[in-house]
C-alpha cells in the first residue's frame, strides 16, 4: 500500500487533495512545498519526488508568478501574477503525469492588498472547471493573519464555498510568519502574534468545517521565512500537540489530529523541529530560501570552474579557435542548478519521510 493506491499520478484536486493529506496524517509523513519561478524549478523538483518515491506540493508566490510570466510585464493590477500563475499550472498539468508522481499544485501567500490575484486565479479554476470538471489549481493559501481574526475569518469563509463547490482546498494563516514575505518586512514584529493559540484554531475549525472539510492552517509556531544566524529562530513544534488536543475535546472526537498543519519557512530548520511538527498533524511543509541558494550552487560553481571556457564564444584554455558553444548553452549550466537543487529536495522528502511513499 502507498500514496499510488489512493491517489493517481498528476495533478491531484477535488477529493483526491483530501485523500492524500488524510493518507500523510494517517501514516506520520508530510509532503515538502517547493516554491517554484521557472518551469526549470519546478522540473527539478519533480526529477527529486520522482527519484525519491514521494508526491510533492509545488507553488507559486505572487512575485514568483509574476516572474514566471515575466518580469518585463505590467503588474500593476496582479495581470503578471495571474498569467503567470495560470502559466505555471499549466506547464505543471502538461508534465507531471509523465514524472510518475501525485502533485499538489498551490499558491502561496495571499495577503489582503493582493486579493486581485487571489481572485484571478480563481476565476481560471472556475473557467477550467467549467471546460474540464477539474480546476487549475489543487489548492489556494489566503494569508489575512496581519488584519484581526475575525476578517481573516470572515474573508476565508466568503470564498470557501465557490472553493468547495469546484474542488479547490484553502490553506489559511493564523499568527504572523517572521522574515520577509512578499515585500512585506515582518521581521520585527512582537514575538507573541508569531505563536498561535489554540482556542484562535477551534474557532477556525468549527466555521470551515461547517463548509467543507477540505482546508489546513498555517499556525505560527514561531516560524520565520529565510535562513539567519542560529538562535535567531525559536520554533516551537511542540505547541501544534495544544492545537490538536483543544479540537478533539471540543469534537469530543477520537481522531488523534483532527487538524491539518502547516509549517511555513522550513528552510533552516533542525531535523528534530521537523520530526516533531510532522508528529504534531503538520502534513505539508514549505521550503523556499535553501532551495533557491541550492539551484544556484550549481550555477556558480560551473561558471567559476569554467571561467575560462565562458568569456568568449571562441576560445578557451583548449586553443585559441576552440568553440565554447557547449558550456554557454543554458541547458548546460542551468541544468547544474537544477541538479543542486533536485539534491536539495531529496533532504526535505527524508527530513518529512515522504521518501520511499509512493
Ligand atoms: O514558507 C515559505 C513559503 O511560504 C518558505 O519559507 P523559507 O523560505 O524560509 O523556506
Ligand atoms: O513567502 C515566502 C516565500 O518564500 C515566497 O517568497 P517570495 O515572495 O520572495 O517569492
Ligand atoms: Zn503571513
Ligand atoms: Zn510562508
Amino acid at each position: 500500500m502507498g500514496v499510488l493506491d489512493v491517489v493517481p499520478a498528476g495533478v491531484v484536486d477535488g477529493k483526491d487533495v483530501y485523500k492524500l493529506f488524510d493518507y500523510c496524517r494517517e501514516n506520520h509523513f508530510a509532503i515538502p512545498a517547493f516554491n517554484v519561478t521557472s518551469s526549470s524549478v519546478a522540473n527539478a523538483a519533480m526529477e527529486a519526488a520522482r527519484d525519491a518515491k514521494s508526491p510533492v506540493i509545488l507553488q507559486v508566490s505572487q512575485g514568483g508568478a509574476a516572474f514566471f510570466a515575466g518580469k518585463g510585464l505590467a503588474n500593476d493590477k496582479q495581470q503578471a501574477s495571474i498569467a503567470g500563475a495560470v502559466a505555471a499550472a499549466n506547464h505543471v498539468r502538461a508534465v507531471a503525469e509523465s514524472y510518475g508522481i501525485p502533485v499538489v499544485l498551490h499558491s502561496d501567500h495571499c495577503a489582503k492588498k493582493l486579493l486581485p490575484w487571489f481572485d484571478g486565479m480563481l476565476e481560471a479554476d472556475e473557467a477550467n472547471f467549467a471546460k474540464e470538471g477539474k480546476p487549475l489549481f489543487s489548492s489556494h493559501m489566503l494569508d489575512l493573519s496581519e488584519e484581526t481574526k475575525e476578517e481573516n475569518i470572515e474573508t476565508c469563509l466568503k470564498y470557501l464555498p465557490r472553493m468547495a463547490k469546484i474542488g479547490v482546498w484553502l490553506e489559511m494563516e493564523i499568527g504572523i510568519t517572521g522574515g520577509e514575505e512578499d515585500g512585506v518586512n515582518n521581521e520585527n514584529v512582537d514575538n507573541a502574534s508569531l505563536y498561535t493559540q489554540p482556542e484562535d484554531i477551534w474557532d477556525i475549525y468549527r466555521q470551515f468545517s461547517e463548509v467543507t472539510p477540505n482546508f489546513s492552517i498555517a499556525a505560527g509556531f514561531g516560524n520565520v521565512h529565510g535562513v539567519y544566524k542560529p538562535g535567531n529562530v525559536s520554533l516551537q513544534p511542540d505547541l501544534l500537540r495544544k492545537h490538536q488536543d483543544y479540537v478533539r475535546e471540543q469534537l469530543k472526537s477520537d481522531k488523534e489530529l483532527p487538524v491539518f498543519l502547516v509549517f511555513h519557512g522550513g528552510s533552516g530548520s533542525e531535523k528534530h523541529e521537523i520530526t516533531t511538527a510532522v508528529k504534531n498533524g503538520v502534513v505539508k511543509m514549505n521550503v523556499d530560501t535553501d532551495t533557491q541558494f541550492a539551484y544556484l550552487e550549481g550555477i556558480r560553481d560551473f561558471v567559476l570552474n569554467k571561467k575560462d571556457y565562458l568569456m568568449s564564444q571562441v576560445g578557451n584554455p583548449e586553443g585559441a579557435d576552440k568553440p565554447n558553444k557547449k558550456q554557454y548553452d543554458p541547458r548546460v549550466w542551468v541544468r547544474e542548478g537544477e541538479k543542486t537543487m533536485s539534491k536539495r529536495c531529496k533532504i526535505a522528502f527524508e527530513d518529512l519521510l515522504s521518501a520511499g511513499q509512493l
